[in-house]
C-alpha cells in the first residue's frame, strides 16, 4: 500500500494551468491567450502569450480591434502559438504537443504543422465559425495534428504570490 498523496493536479491541468497563466502576460485589452508546448514524456519546453514583437512598445502600439489595419492590433500582434514555437530555442519540437487556451488561427496552424507539433489540446473555441478557424481545421486534419478540447475539472486553484 502505499501512501502517495491524493488530490495532487493532473498532467492536463498543469499544462492547461500553464497556458493559463502565461496567458495572464498579455497586454491585450480584449483577448489573452497562453500557451504550453510539452514533450512527449511530459516535459515543458515552451511557453508563449499574445503580444507584440520585441521592441514594438506596448505603450505606442495599437491594442484597438477596430480602424484602419495600419492603426490596429491585427497586423502587429504574435499569437501566444508562435510565440510558444519561436521562443523554443532547443531544437527539433517533432511529435510535441502544444496546450493553448483558445483554438489556433490557421497561420498558427501551419506553423504548428511546419515545427511537427503532433497534438493540440485547447480551450475556448470562441471563433470557431470564422474561416481561419475552419481554415485550420481543414490543414491540421490533412496534416494528421490531432486536436480535442481540453476537459475542465472544475478545479479551483489559488496561488499567492
Ligand atoms: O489562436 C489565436 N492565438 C492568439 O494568440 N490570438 C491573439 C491575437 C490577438 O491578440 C487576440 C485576438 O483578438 P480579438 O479576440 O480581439 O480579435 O488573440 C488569437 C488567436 C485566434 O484564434
Ligand atoms: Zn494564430
Amino acid at each position: 500500500m502505499s501512501d502517495k498523496r491524493s488530490g495532487y493536479i493532473s498532467w492536463d491541468e498543469y499544462f492547461m494551468g500553464v497556458a493559463v497563466l502565461s496567458g495572464m502576460r498579455s497586454k491585450d485589452p480584449h483577448t489573452q491567450v497562453g500557451a504550453c508546448i510539452v514533450s512527449e514524456d511530459n516535459k515543458i519546453l515552451s511557453m508563449g502569450y499574445n503580444g507584440f514583437p520585441k521592441g514594438c512598445s506596448d505603450d505606442e502600439f495599437p491594442w484597438a480591434r477596430e480602424g484602419e489595419p495600419y492603426d490596429n492590433k491585427y497586423f502587429y500582434t504574435t499569437h501566444s502559438e508562435l510565440n510558444a514555437i519561436l521562443n523554443y530555442r532547443g531544437g527539433s519540437l517533432e511529435g510535441a504537443k502544444l496546450y493553448v487556451t483558445l483554438f489556433p488561427c490557421n497561420e498558427c496552424a501551419k506553423a504548428i504543422i511546419q515545427a511537427g507539433i503532433r497534438t493540440i489540446v485547447y480551450d475556448d473555441d470562441k471563433y470557431e465559425m470564422t474561416p481561419s478557424v475552419m481554415a485550420s481545421k481543414r490543414m491540421l486534419d490533412a496534416a494528421g495534428v490531432r486536436y480535442y478540447r481540453y476537459k475542465r475539472t472544475g478545479r479551483e486553484i489559488q496561488i499567492t504570490l
